[in-house]
């Protein structure tokens, strides 16, 4: 459980900073064993923006630096160098402040066992310092679908459940960012589509969501704006939409009416080509050849197409161009 905030912080949304950032990180390093003889860089000085109400994606292999960053933020790991501002508060001028500026919810499924979820809000409320006018306990119950399950033991609830209580916890001070470390991590597909659709809510009811995933999937279902780091670098930070068109890859499916030679003709080969599945598949950047020229190459070898598809690339696609 958080530690408590002995003295009142601001618990209620305020505007948001000026430079439409909901946190800033501006040569935010951090070395682990900094002073042993094998020293682990895990941020090398990166600079980051995170938009105000967009779900933001943190993408990254294992040990690339996300949960490094997060726990800088929590106040669990103390940063090497560098600024971090959270929703406008800098965590080295305002600690307190900038931290119940963010809800953190963890990859673990640490609940209170023999407190139900009511009775767990309303004491996260109390350390929090909510007063009791101010607590909106049965509308986080409602917005993380917990409400019929409110008051039972939490022992009794399914995993899916426990994280959403997780999530609930992180929202009683009514924090602005709300960030999930790997939240549909070990879930099955119905509930994580359950977190997805809590996530969306969330983000439309204003709250900023960063979250930590290793499921290129979950990242292209549902970020706005998505990051990646690779090896406590952050090698790009772009709209989802716009890091997409970069990507520069296609695949162009042909299905023919006959298989093609056996080697495949070194004009196929040069062109990438492989023979799978029945399918002649093609992967090509559509700013150097276009899936028509493809075609004129492979009919010029006298080979007939009976069906076409072009696929274009997925997250993943861009995730192994960029780290690999
Ligand atoms: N307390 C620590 N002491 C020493 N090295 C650490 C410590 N915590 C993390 N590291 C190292 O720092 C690097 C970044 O770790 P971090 O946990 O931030 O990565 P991550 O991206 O969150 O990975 P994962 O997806 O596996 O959680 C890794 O090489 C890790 O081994």
């Amino acid at each position: 459980m958080s530690s408590p905030i002995s003295s009142p912080v601001r618990t209620r949304f305020t505007a948001a900073p000026e430079n439409g950032m909901a946190i800033t990180a501006r040569g935010l390093a951090k070395t682990y064993g900094s002073t042993g003889n094998d020293p682990k860089e895990a941020l090398k000085g990166i600079d980051l923006d995170i938009p105000v109400g967009c779900v933001f994606g943190l993408l990254g292999a294992n040990g690339a630096g996300k949960s490094t960053f997060i726990n800088i933020m929590a106040g669990t790991v103390v940063k090497s160098a560098g600024r971090i501002s959270i929703w406008g508060t800098d965590i080295d001028d305002h600690p307190r402040q900038a931290r119940a500026n963010i809800g953190i919810v963890p990859q673990e499924l640490n609940v209170d066992a023999f407190f139900t979820p009511r009775e767990t809000l309303e004491l996260m409320s109390g350390l929090f310092g909510v007063p009791k006018s101010e607590r909106r306990v049965d509308e986080i119950l409602d917005m993380v679908s917990l409400t019929e399950q409110a008051d039972f033991y939490a022992r009794r609830l399914s995993g899916g459940m426990r994280r959403r209580l997780l999530v609930a916890k992180a929202m009683v001070h009514s924090p602005p960012i709300l960030v999930l470390d790997e939240p549909t991590a070990g879930v099955d597909v119905s509930l994580r589509q359950r977190l997805w659709d809590n996530i969306l809510t969330l983000r439309d009811s204003g709250v900023t969501v960063v979250l930590t995933t290793h499921y290129l999937e979950e990242a292209e279902a549902l970020c706005d704006h998505v990051a990646i780091i690779d090896k406590g670098n952050v090698i790009t930070s772009k709209p989802k939409h716009e890091l997409m068109q970069e990507a520069n890859v296609k695949d162009l499916h042909l299905t023919l009416t006959a298989p093609p030679p056996d080697p495949l003709p070194e004009a196929l080969i040069g062109l990438g080509a492989i023979w799978q599945d029945g399918t002649l598949k093609i992967q090509f950047n559509p700013r150097e050849i276009s899936a028509g020229a493809i075609i004129s190459k492979v009919t010029a070898l006298g080979l007939e197409i009976g069906d076409v598809s072009t696929q274009e690339p997925d997250l993943e696609d861009v995730f192994l161009a960029l780290t690999s």
